[in-house]
């Protein structure tokens, strides 16, 4: 864990960007809009005034989980290019500072999703913080390649927070939901890592192409884009969604497919600058936001 960052006598007074910094607020602006698609396609609808503070609670409490992991890896941002200029490694805030907001926002979005929906909401969202911070940052992430496959599961519980904040319980179509944000992200994640692999490797981060390689960690993102396609189009198959889901779930995960093939075919890098690496990671991105967006569109084409 971080020490001369923590130490570091001039550090400057942070303001409301560096506390924003700390939220991860272009990440999280996904994680929210899936846990919104979520909330909005469940059954019976919700108060729009609740539903708004469910969403609102999502997203202080991805923020918050955003905040802690910064404030337990200042040390490791400091040693990669990519996190060197965030509020801690740069020295715009102290720890102490981070962890206090990080706290507070965790225990305020689960206290006010509690009073505001239900506790079964409250809960979930409780272990989505717990699992990002604890599993993911503090236990696997510094200790095995499979870190994101098994700490993924934090991000993809979003839409099950949002249904079951309307709902009070868990279908089938959640479940699904999250499943799909779960195979999602190790290509998403992987597409990354492939090109920032020498950054994983300067701050001793077991990633999988710095443990495994560069040809296992794109046979894998192809190999997990298979389930997610499945998963993807599992709520159609199943009779959860229209045909406007389904067909374009369809053409969207071929091309998330063919993107990921070639990803997955490429054995020796030539001088592109990883075009096809990031390709795929830009389109996992657009990708997760369109398939959400057209399970809505869907959605509310059937009740019309
Ligand atoms: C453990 C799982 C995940 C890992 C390790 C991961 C890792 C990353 C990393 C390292 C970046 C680059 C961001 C930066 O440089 O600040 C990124 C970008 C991004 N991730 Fe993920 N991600 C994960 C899960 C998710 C999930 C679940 C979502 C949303 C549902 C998501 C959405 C995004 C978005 C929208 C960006 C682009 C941010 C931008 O525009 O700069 N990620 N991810
Ligand atoms: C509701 C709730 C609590 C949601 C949590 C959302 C969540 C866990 C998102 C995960 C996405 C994310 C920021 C991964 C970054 O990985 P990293 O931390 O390894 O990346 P870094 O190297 O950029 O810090």
């Amino acid at each position: 864990m971080a020490s001369n960052v923590a130490t570091t006598p001039n550090i400057l007074p942070a303001d409301w960007r560096d506390f924003l910094a700390l939220t991860k607020p272009s990440v999280m602006r996904l994680v929210v809009f899936t846990g919104l698609c979520g909330m909005l396609v469940a059954p019976g609808g919700i108060n729009p005034v609740l539903g708004f503070t469910a969403i609102l609670c999502i997203a202080l409490a991805a923020g918050a989980s955003g905040a802690l992991n910064q404030w337990y890896e200042a040390d490791i941002d400091a040693l990669m290019k990519r996190t060197e200029k965030r509020p801690l490694p740069a020295g715009r805030m102290d720890r102490q500072s981070a962890l206090h907001f990080g706290v507070g926002l965790s225990f305020f979005s689960v206290l006010l999703m509690g009073f505001a929906t239900n506790w079964f909401a409250a809960v979930m969202l409780a272990g989505s913080i717990l699992f990002y911070v604890i599993i993911y940052t503090m236990w696997l992430k510094p200790r095995t390649p499979q870190n994101i496959v098994i700490g993924g599961a934090a991000g993809a519980f979003p839409p099950l927070i949002g249904w079951i904040a309307a709902t009070g319980h868990v279908a089938p179509l959640p479940v699904l939901l999250f499943l799909i944000i779960f195979l999602w992200t190790p290509p998403h994640f992987w597409a990354l890592a492939l090109w920032v692999r020498p950054d994983y490797a300067a701050a001793g981060i077991p990633m999988l192409p710095v443990v495994a390689g560069e040809r296992t960690t794109r046979r894998q993102i192809f190999l997990y884009s298979i389930p997610m396609a499945a998963a993807a189009i599992a709520p159609w198959a199943m009779g959860l969604t229209g045909n406007l889901y389904g067909v374009t779930a369809a053409v969207l995960t071929a091309w998330f497919l063919y993107l990921a093939a070639k990803v997955g075919i490429r054995t020796a890098v030539e001088d592109d600058g990883m075009k096809p690496e990031k390709r795929l990671f830009a389109f996992s991105i657009l990708y997760l936001f369109l398939l959400f967006g057209i399970l809505l569109a869907d959605h509310w084409m059937m009740a019309l």
